[in-house]
């Protein structure tokens, strides 16, 4: 038994704008946030929203240090708002998806000897081997991609193989680069960490293994069996990658260790603290609000579209244009996910230029015009997309907006008024064209869409979200839903220490947080969906001349 009285569950969440924790009881009731926002808290990296884009073509870091020295502040921030850390029992969490880390060879003397008079920062630079580390909105490695799906027998078959074809932003293919790019650095790593797998490293004071429905997103696991794959892995960095990504994933809930002493000196944290697998965030969301029958639309800087897809006797099919993960808790089941660059950040920039900065201003506006947008659509992605792939720029079209079959034309520009509804309608029409293809075969039909992540903030995006789906839509009490879901984790870490085993469900009772319908739908679900066909054919232009315009963010 942990000697924990009272104990709580810290789950933290490192995503591409800043880290967040929470703190559940054992009731899972929030009983403390608090969060570092990388470009406001920590200017002096000079990040643009929290990454370096450039210098090459499509790189995408964030400095593992500025990473560090948040988690210092984090913490900090905690003590400051009187969290007693001593009664922490466990923690877990979630970290963006796909970015990885590069530990050098000094790293294990230096994790094990973490002095607790020093910020984590002492770890910088000699614990890595790299000081960038590449995350999720990277597309510099469209070569590796085709090479790694060529290693396999081609697209499908490497979709097939670990759930996804190969993506510039999956880490298999970063390793493989940087291996190409940069032999040097690449030997001079002793282990490669997933976000998610760096942060308990930092708790255990050793490498932590990685966790398997985050290890899905590398293109280097077998998605039924949660195993490496050999010809993966020699493909992607030669016989020396299986010791640098370390043993096979694990589950979520597995017991990885207690806390280092410096967490227990530095900080006050019990010495029986328990460490369990971090996961990526868009797993973690699903753990904290998934139930049967849900749909989950996380609206952070990407937007991801979640299905839980429970054990089945016929494995579910993999396809070339979504992805599939491993459940982080449950043996056999998956998660079914679509995923968009270009989110939050896209809809910022039409804010910014076309609504006087103000999302009062972008809500007006889009309230003020009707499903169709009066004929004018916009796609806009000012970073390179994954849906469609390779996609830069901003494609505007005017139609005829009574005839929803007339072929749109594309246009220089529409009234500024009009973008944030083509914003909004080009992305969720984006989604609601791909549902049914993603939807495993015989599930029953959806009964309501959860939403979480920065824009589900907004009350005239939630209503858009509603009518645009044609569902209920609930949020949880906090948006920080991936947080929660790490302090979720935590939890059933320490439960299965208590119990000596179990299940996930056995120890939720399939119990979700408290959940708040936000908004009805109060247009017919036919609205939307006669607009699929011109959307699609929007897209398709987009995809015939997307690849060949320009456009993206500045480079640092
Ligand atoms: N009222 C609002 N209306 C619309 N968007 C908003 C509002 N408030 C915040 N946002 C958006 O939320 C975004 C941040 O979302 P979130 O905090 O979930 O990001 P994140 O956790 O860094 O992202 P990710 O989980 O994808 O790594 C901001 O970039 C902003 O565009
Ligand atoms: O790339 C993805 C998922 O595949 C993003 O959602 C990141 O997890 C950042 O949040």
């Amino acid at each position: 038994m942990s000697p924990v009285s009272s104990p709580l569950f810290l789950g933290l969440d490192l995503s591409t704008q800043q880290i967040k924790a929470v703190l559940i009881s054992q009731d899972a009731v929030i009983t403390h946030e608090s969060s570092v926002r990388f470009s406001e808290d920590l200017p002096h990296y000079s990040t643009t929203n929290g990454a370096y884009y450039g210098p090459d073509k499509g790189e995408v870091t964030s400095p593992v240090a500025m990473w560090l020295e948040a988690m210092d502040l984090l913490m900090q921030r905690m003590k400051d708002t009187g969290v007693d850390f001593s009664r922490i029992a466990a923690v877990s969490g979630s970290g963006q998806q796909h970015g990885s880390v590069y530990w050098s060879h000094e790293s294990d003397a230096m994790l094990d000897g973490l002095d607790p008079a020093e910020p984590l920062l002492q770890l910088c630079p000699h614990a890595f081997s790299k000081q960038r580390c590449p995350i999720w909105q990277d597309s510099s490695t469209t070569r590796e991609c085709r090479e790694l799906e060529h290693a396999v027998g081609g697209p499908q078959a490497l979709a097939d193989l670990t759930g996804s074809r190969g993506y510039e932003r999956f880490t298999g293919t970063q390793i493989k680069r940087i291996r190409r790019i940069a032999p040097d650095i690449y030997n001079a790593s002793a282990h490669i960490s997933l976000v998610s797998s760096f942060m308990p490293s930092l708790f255990l004071g050793k490498i932590a293994p990685i966790e398997i429905a985050d290890a899905s997103g590398m293109n280097l696991m077998n998605i039924m069996t949660s195993k490496w794959n050999d010809v993966l892995l020699d493909a992607a960095g030669g016989s020396e990658l299986r010791a640098k990504v370390g043993p096979e994933p694990v589950l979520g809930g597995t017991h990885l260790g207690t806390v280092h002493c410096y967490w227990v000196k530095r900080w006050g944290f019990s010495p029986e603290c328990i460490v369990a697998p971090f996961t990526g965030d868009n797993p973690a969301t699903v753990v904290a609000l998934s139930a049967p029958g849900d749909a989950l639309l996380s609206l952070g800087t990407s937007t991801t579209y979640l299905l839980s897809i429970p054990p089945a006797s016929t494995p579910p099919k993999c396809f070339t244009t979504s992805h599939l993960l491993a459940h982080p808790t449950t043996p056999g089941a998956h998660i079914a996910m679509l995923c968009y660059k270009n989110g939050a950040l896209a809809r910022e920039q039409v804010r910014d230029r076309f609504c006087h900065a103000s999302w009062t201003a972008f809500n007006q506006y889009l309230e003020s015009a009707p499903p169709g947008n009066n004929g004018y659509s916009g796609l806009y992605f000012p970073i390179e997309e994954i849906i469609p792939p390779n996609v830069l720029g901003e494609f505007l079209f005017k139609a005829d907006p009574k005839d929803l079959n007339a072929l749109p034309e594309r246009t220089d520009a529409i009234p500024h008024t009009a973008h944030p509804r083509a914003i909004v309608e080009s992305q969720f029409l984006s989604i609601l064209s791909r549902v049914a293809a993603i939807l495993p075969s015989g599930a029953a039909p959806l009964q309501r869409l959860v939403i979480t992540g920065g824009a589900s903030a907004n009350e005239t995006i939630r209503r858009a979200c509603a009518d645009m789906f044609g569902l209920p839509t609930y949020m949880c009490a906090t948006k920080e839903a991936a947080a929660m879901g790490g302090a979720l984790l935590a939890k059933f870490a320490w439960w299965r220490a208590q119990n000596g085993g179990g299940t996930y469900e056995e120890m939720s009772g399939g119990e979700l947080p408290g959940m708040t319908c936000v908004a009805e739908p109060k247009v017919p679900r036919e609205t939307y969906e006669a607009l699929l066909p011109r959307y699609r054919l929007c897209e398709e232009e987009v995809v015939r001349v997307g690849t060949l315009e320009g456009g993206g963010l500045p480079t640092n």
